[in-house]
């Protein structure tokens, strides 16, 4: 069994155990599901195309900072002209929660995808409940008819959704729907990043698709690199987190990149 496989086993239980707790009416009652979305598409097009995560931890690198504030790291985000931000929301392998989003939702005014592995209908409404508005399609966890179904549902709730693609055969998890597409340059089952191997699939994207280059992106280089290649939007979580002050290092990098 690879890591995704662990990932998703574990998933499905968290998912049972949290439907025997709050019911779907429960999540529609909460303070947050009838709020207005912020547009990641719309963000990608107007600013700078980073989609900058708060990340604690992760299977490829193990702890990487697990002192820094949600809130102050996000506004830093947005104040140095983040398009969105991603918040990984899974506890086990990624030491998230629901509350970095929550205790966050009211504080910023772009877009927040909840970073998560998205199986089943109940996580949509529990991702509107807490306010993200961008959930994530991983296409390697998913068939193609669950793409084309969680697209639908995340839409009917007013949320955009982001596929990630990283394979040749992913592609055809593909349609017009979709609001933007992720190429991961990290193989999530042996870690491995390739540049690369994301710069051809992205020339096979149909045009006018959003692409968005995700994972690691370590250097000041390698994002001028996916930025020439005509990527819109850049993936960023371990490059900024991994310093004592990720806000810092959000700031430092605008200043030497946009
Ligand atoms: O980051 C991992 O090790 C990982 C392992 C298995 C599944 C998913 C994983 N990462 C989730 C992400 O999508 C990344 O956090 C995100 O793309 C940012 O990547 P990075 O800039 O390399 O932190």
């Amino acid at each position: 069994m690879n890591i995704l496989d662990s990932i998703i086993q574990r998933k499905k239980e968290e998912i049972s155990v949290a439907k025997s707790h709050i019911s779907i009416q429960q999540l529609k009652d909460s303070e947050f599901f009838g709020k207005e979305k912020f547009s990641l598409k719309q963000n990608i097009k107007d600013k700078n195309g980073i989609i900058a995560e708060f990340k604690r931890k992760s299977p490829s690198k193990g702890i990487i900072n697990n002192q820094s504030s949600p809130l102050e790291v996000v506004s830093a985000y947005e104040n140095f002209g983040a398009s969105g931000i991603s918040i990984l929301t899974d506890k086990d392998f990624f030491g998230g929660n629901f509350e970095d989003i929550l205790n966050v939702r009211n504080h910023i005014n772009i877009p927040i995808l909840r970073k998560d592995f998205m199986v089943d209908e109940y996580q949509f409404y529990e991702a509107k409940s807490i306010g993200a508005d961008v959930v994530l399609l991983i296409a390697s966890c998913l068939s193609h008819q669950q793409v084309q179904e969680f697209t639908a549902l995340a839409h009917e709730l007013g949320m955009e959704v982001l596929l990630e693609i990283h394979t040749e055969e992913e592609l055809n998890h593909f349609n017009l729907e979709i609001d933007l597409v992720g190429i991961n340059n990290r193989n999530l089952k042996d870690f491995k990043v390739d540049l690369q191997h994301s710069v051809q699939l992205k020339n096979q994207l149909p045009k006018g698709v959003l692409s968005i280059a995700e994972s690691g992106i370590y250097s000041i280089e390698n994002f001028k690199y996916l930025t020439e290649q005509g990527f819109d939007g850049f993936l960023m979580g371990e490059y900024f987190m991994k310093n004592k002050n990720p806000d810092k290092a959000f700031e430092e990098f605008i200043s030497n990149t946009i």
